[in-house]
């Protein structure tokens, strides 16, 4: 990481939602937080912490109310292809096949298609859906689904990738499987990824560091460096290193929670 030149800083971000009956909500305060080009943060905290928040402002869905958040330097003030986003259910047009899936967001940019359809079929191979082009979204198993969701965030070769609880919906094997994917991925195309999770396992198997968050209004309580190496597998999981990383988050978690956290080993 390079820290004098970060892909995307925020400095003292806060943000309030106005209702427009009740009382405002002060979902995250005084963030401060660098992301290096290449890194892969990963993001944990209690339910309504303010992390989807977090990932919203980073893609520029939502205006932080106090603070200044800048992508490679300039000033970010709303959605770019530069960005790719992940939720946790990937909202396939079921109309369209899958090729025509991953293509949406150029179809949205109205950019020409075809210099895209090969970069098309290349993440859906990277992806194991080569032979599923053609398939209809109801085709596909929920994982399948994610895949697809995934190549379509990828297709734009977005400097960050934001992914909130993409794999929150899968059951465990597909969620291992889709893991070690995104371990690949990484390993391929070495994109900035923010991750958020409430499994602490899957937030330091992906992480270069792990930014644990305080209960709502959401502030940053510790950022984790996780020096294992690279490439990581499951097996990874079950060692003294990894344990330590793991009850290291954990304990941070219930320094600021007691013992009510959503989150899992
Ligand atoms: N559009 C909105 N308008 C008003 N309040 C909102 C809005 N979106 C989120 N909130 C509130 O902001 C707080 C943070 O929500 P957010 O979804 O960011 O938390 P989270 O940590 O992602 O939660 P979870 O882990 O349960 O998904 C919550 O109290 C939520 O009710």
């Amino acid at each position: 990481m390079d820290p004098a030149r970060p892909l995307v800083s925020l400095r003292g971000v806060s943000k309030t939602y106005q209702a427009k009956k009740g009382t405002p909500v002060q979902a995250l305060t005084d963030i401060s937080l660098d992301i290096a080009e290449g890194e892969v943060v990963t993001l944990v905290g209690p339910s309504g912490c303010g992390k989807s928040t977090l990932l919203r402002l980073l893609g520029g869905l939502h205006m932080p109310t106090e603070g200044e958040m800048l992508l490679a330097g300039q000033r970010h003030t709303g959605p770019s292809h530069r960005i790719g986003i992940v939720y946790q259910q990937p909202l396939l047009l079921p109309w369209k096949n899958v090729i025509e899936n991953v293509l949406v967001p150029i179809r949205v940019r109205r950019a020409k298609l075809a210099p895209y359809r090969e970069r098309a079929r290349e993440l859906l191979t990277v992806l194991g859906l080569d032979s599923f082009a053609q398939s209809y979204p109801h085709q596909l198993s929920g994982g399948m689904q994610q895949r697809v969701g995934i190549a379509r965030a990828l297709i734009q070769d977005p400097e960050i990738l934001l992914m909130d609880e993409p794999f929150g919906a899968l059951d465990a094997m597909t969620r291992d499987a889709l893991t070690v994917e995104l371990l690949r991925i990484h390993e391929e195309f070495r994109t900035t990824i923010a991750f958020v999770t409430h499994s602490i396992a899957e937030s330091v198997l992906l992480a270069d560091r792990v930014v644990v968050m305080t209960p709502r209004p959401g502030r940053v309580a510790q950022v984790l460096p996780v020096d294992l190496p690279r490439p990581r597998t499951l097996e990874d999981v079950n060692s003294e290193r990894f344990g330590q990383y793991a009850s290291g988050v954990r304990t941070i978690l219930d320094e600021h929670l007691g013992k009510h956290t959503k989150a899992v080993a």
